[in-house]
């Protein structure tokens, strides 16, 4: 019997077709990638530009279930910040911006807890819930999983009040880890209790993601955003930076602009508590979960840690 791509000769001489052979071969492929990543968890933050596109939705929603499937342990992290901002609009209230954090008065709070709790996080649950019984949402208030103190912004060195905006002091995994243990999907809003006065704090869904990471103990964290990873010299040129250690980003860090600068610190935070890989791919692209864990062409670009510079962790092959 002989055999080329996508036929088998049989000792007769017939030929049959297997036209199921490629996407046999395709399973096959991603065998070293099952093997390494089973029973590992991984953070996913589901950024709100992302979360624009219904198609793009629905292919999110299949690839967490997917890595759900194929004995991964994910957790979504959402954010919604363009969503806030349609609602702060409607109602009349402005959208500001300080280093990169919204000025989040009480007003703004209520809103911000009201779209991220009550209507993004929901669209993703029920999407994930297409698929079977998974996903389970929760905010960081539930069961003290994020507990926040107030946090300043700091423009050319001057702290700046921001209202409501929270920095994460302390995570309770417990429940995130009894929904993975009970085989369901977390899917979490960046909402912090507050360690001080009984209110609740709104969290940079990155930062909120990443501190996540890091508290789970996670294999990785990866970040979807509305471009292609990390650009070398934004906004002159669309050159992607694929791979870099913690002492590189690090170095990188203050030229950085607003947008990247969460996302930057959040992989750089993961990395230096834990997390193995800390990965920015482009959400706009779909199925780039499943082509980022499965398949050696990562996308995007990838933090790891320093001792990881000269190994083989956390190269793209
Ligand atoms: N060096 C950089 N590389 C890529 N994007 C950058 C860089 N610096 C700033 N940005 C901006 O950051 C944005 C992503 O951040 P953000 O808008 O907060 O996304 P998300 O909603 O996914 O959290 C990009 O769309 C881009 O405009
Ligand atoms: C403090 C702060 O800025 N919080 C963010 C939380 C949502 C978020 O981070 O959403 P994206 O990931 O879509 O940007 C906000 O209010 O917009």
């Amino acid at each position: 019997m002989t055999t080329t791509d996508s036929t088998t000769t049989d000792s007769a001489g017939t030929t049959r077709k297997h036209t199921a052979l490629p996407k046999a071969r395709i399973l096959v492929e991603a065998l070293p990638w099952l093997t390494r990543h089973h029973g590992k968890t991984v953070v996913i933050k589901f950024g709100g530009n992302a979360m624009v596109d219904e198609e793009l939705k629905a292919a999110f929603a299949q690839d967490v279930v997917f890595l759900h499937h194929a004995g991964l342990r994910p957790v979504v992290v959402h954010g919604g910040g363009p969503q806030i901002s349609a609602q702060l609009d409607r109602l009349g209230l402005e959208s500001e911006f300080k280093a990169g954090l919204r000025v989040t008065t009480p007003e703004a709070m209520e809103v911000v807890r009201m779209v991220l709790a009550g209507q993004v996080q929901r669209e993703l649950v029920g999407l994930l819930n297409e698929h079977g019984p998974l996903a389970v949402g929760l905010t960081g208030e539930d069961a003290h999983t994020m507990t926040a103190v107030k946090r300043y912004a700091d423009i050319d060195g001057e702290r700046v009040d921001i209202g409501r905006v929270g920095e994460i002091t302390d995570i309770d995994t417990g429940a995130v880890q009894a929904l993975l243990d009970n085989g369901r999907i977390p899917v979490v809003s960046s909402i912090a209790r507050s360690a001080d006065d009984g209110h609740v704090y709104n969290v940079n869904a990155d930062t909120a993601a990443a501190a996540l990471a890091a508290a789970l103990g996670a294999e990785t964290l990866m970040v979807l955003t509305d471009v292609e990873g990390l650009y070398e010299d934004w906004p002159h040129s669309d050159e992607v930076i694929s791979r870099l250690t913690a002492s590189e980003l690090e170095a990188l860090l203050p030229d950085l602009a607003s947008g990247m600068v969460p996302k930057m610190e959040g992989c750089l935070h993961a990395v230096r508590n834990g997390v193995t890989t800390a990965r920015v791919i482009d959400g706009r692209v779909q199925h780039s979960i499943l082509l980022e864990i499965f398949t050696d062409e990562g996308i995007g670009t990838m933090v790891v840690p320093d001792e990881a510079a000269t190994g083989t962790e956390g190269k793209r092959s």
